[in-house]
């Protein structure tokens, strides 16, 4: 069997306790079977850049890791990553920015991940390159010379070609991708945006899955990714997730609790969604003092502005809604600035009669797999969706939503309060049947399967030997 060698900004170490999310698990899971590596950043910095490699073995996964400069780390993931790409991939052109000083902060920093990963590849490993923070290190690896098979997994939206185009250097940058073998987007939509780019801006043409540029021919394909299903049914019924949900049920004093779980980042619609709330509070008064909606919004990214900014946007509206609507023994809306584990994770889902998801563009969504592999089957709550979210594609029985409409949200949250046991049961087993199927393996086998199955004479041509 070949290695993996797993290349990702992050780098999650398994531990005893397990706590590690669905993507990390498969991932860690697969290295582990095939005795690979998994390369990213450490997460610290350090004053010099020495290239000097972490290594570590933790319950049978290997890992290699590097630190990085405070420049590194402000031009590239803070910059180039998270001020540049993650906006405009998410449609927010509004919120970009381009620097020259991000661009080559990025580039820097993916010639750090080449030089640090090449030594360490053998020929026969297959290369596994995540997300938007890597998109060209794959054509760095190539200029090393590694002739492996290599594919690149991007977990986030591709935008439209009229708004790519806003890029500077957009073609440079994408033609990068044509070093890999195969690349995968979670939905048919983000690869749709995809093709139409090669078409239109590359002059590239698409026969099926295949997509030439040129004379590099790679496979595009659309891999939803999954949860652990099984997993996340167990964690919800485990004694911690118990714990969990008699301490929020206590709390609520009989009312109904809608969730939100989301990393606090404007991509996820949060402001979108207490207006939302707001209005339903507004259409409803006869609701008022029956439902609570529990927001946990652990920070994110917190050095880039736009998410300073999102942070203290929040902060004002649950203040001021709370203020409005609060009684001595009510409050509409808990606003939690703090993460949770996954055991507990899974017992808040369950208490909660809605899961309220709205993001404004999202790659998939996680959390609203989640929320339906935690309910109880013999009385499960209502996901209302929105249907920018990558999970839409495959949760069609969610209420969905147009989440930057506050109308639309208010009566969905209307309609989830008031929707009879037999419709949830319908609606929920039509969603946990995809969530069970399409899970975290699932995923995993759809983007390797076509990786491990590349003809190796896909690879770039030999170097000539020098005559004589
Ligand atoms: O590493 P951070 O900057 O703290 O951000 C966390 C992750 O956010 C993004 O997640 C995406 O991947 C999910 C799994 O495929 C997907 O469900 C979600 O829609 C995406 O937003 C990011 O793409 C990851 O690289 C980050 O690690
Ligand atoms: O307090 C929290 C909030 C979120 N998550 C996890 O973070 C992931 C979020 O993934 P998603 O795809 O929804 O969005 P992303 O943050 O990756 O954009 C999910 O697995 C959540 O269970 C968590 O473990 N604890």
């Amino acid at each position: 069997m070949s290695r993996l060698i797993v290349i990702s900004n992050r780098v999650s170490r398994p531990s005893k306790t397990g706590n590690q999310g669905g993507l990390a698990v498969a991932l860690s899971q697969a290295l582990r079977e095939s005795r690979g590596i998994w390369v990213g950043w450490s997460g610290e910095t350090t004053d010099n850049f020495t290239g000097h490699i972490g290594f570590a073995e933790d319950e049978g996964v290997k890992t290699a890791t590097i630190d990085l400069e405070e420049q590194d780390v402000d031009e590239y993931y803070n910059g180039y990553a998270n001020k540049t790409l993650w906006p405009l991939f998410h449609f927010r052109i509004d919120l970009a920015e381009y620097a020259r000083d991000f661009e080559g902060g990025y580039n820097r920093v993916n010639q750090r991940f080449a030089d640090t990963a090449s030594p360490l590849i053998e020929p026969e490993d297959v290369i596994w390159v995540h997300d938007y923070h890597m998109i060209p290190l794959g054509q760095m690896l190539r200029d090393r010379g590694l002739k492996n098979r290599m594919g690149f997994f991007l977990h986030i939206p591709w935008p439209p070609t009229r708004l790519l185009v806003s890029l500077p250097h957009h073609t440079k940058l994408v033609s990068t991708l044509f070093a890999y073998d195969v690349i995968g987007f979670h939905t048919e939509e983000w690869l749709e945006s995809f093709r139409h780019y090669v078409e239109k801006e590359m002059n590239g043409t698409v026969d099926g899955d295949y997509v030439t540029v040129g004379d590099r021919t790679i496979q595009a394909v659309a891999c939803p990714i999954g949860i652990n299903a099984q997993d996340f049914k167990d964690a919800a019924i485990s004694a911690t997730a118990d714990e969990m949900g008699e301490l929020v049920r206590a709390s609520l004093q009989n009312r109904t609790m809608i969730v939100g779980v989301d990393r606090l980042d404007y991509s996820k619609g949060l402001e979108e969604r207490f207006n939302g709330y707001g209005r339903f509070l507004k259409d409803h008064p006869e609701q008022h003092r029956k439902v609570v909606l529990t927001q946990i919004a652990p920070p994110s990214r917190g050095e880039v502005e736009s998410y300073q900014q999102i942070r203290a946007t929040l902060d004002a509206i649950a203040g001021r809604m709370n203020g409005e609507y609060s009684d001595v023994d009510w409050t509409p809306i808990r606003y939690v600035n703090q993460g949770y584990p996954r055991d507990k994770l899974a017992g808040i889902y369950r208490a909660a009669k809605i899961g309220l998801v709205t993001p404004l563009r999202d790659g998939m969504n996680l959390v609203a797999k989640e929320y339906v592999a935690a309910q109880d089957p013999a009385d499960p709550g209502v996901l209302i969706l929105s249907r920018f979210a990558g999970a839409a594609m495959q949760l069609k029985d969610a209420l969905l939503i147009n989440p930057y409409s506050p109308e639309e949200m208010s009566d969905a949250i209307n309609r989830a309060l008031a929707m009879p046991l037999d419709e949830r049961k319908r609606r929920w087993r039509a969603m946990m049947d995809s969530v069970e199927q399409q899970d975290i393996s699932w995923w995993r086998q759809c983007f390797t399967g076509r990786l491990m199955a590349v003809n190796r004479e896909n690879a770039p041509p030999e170097e000539a030997e020098p005559a004589g």
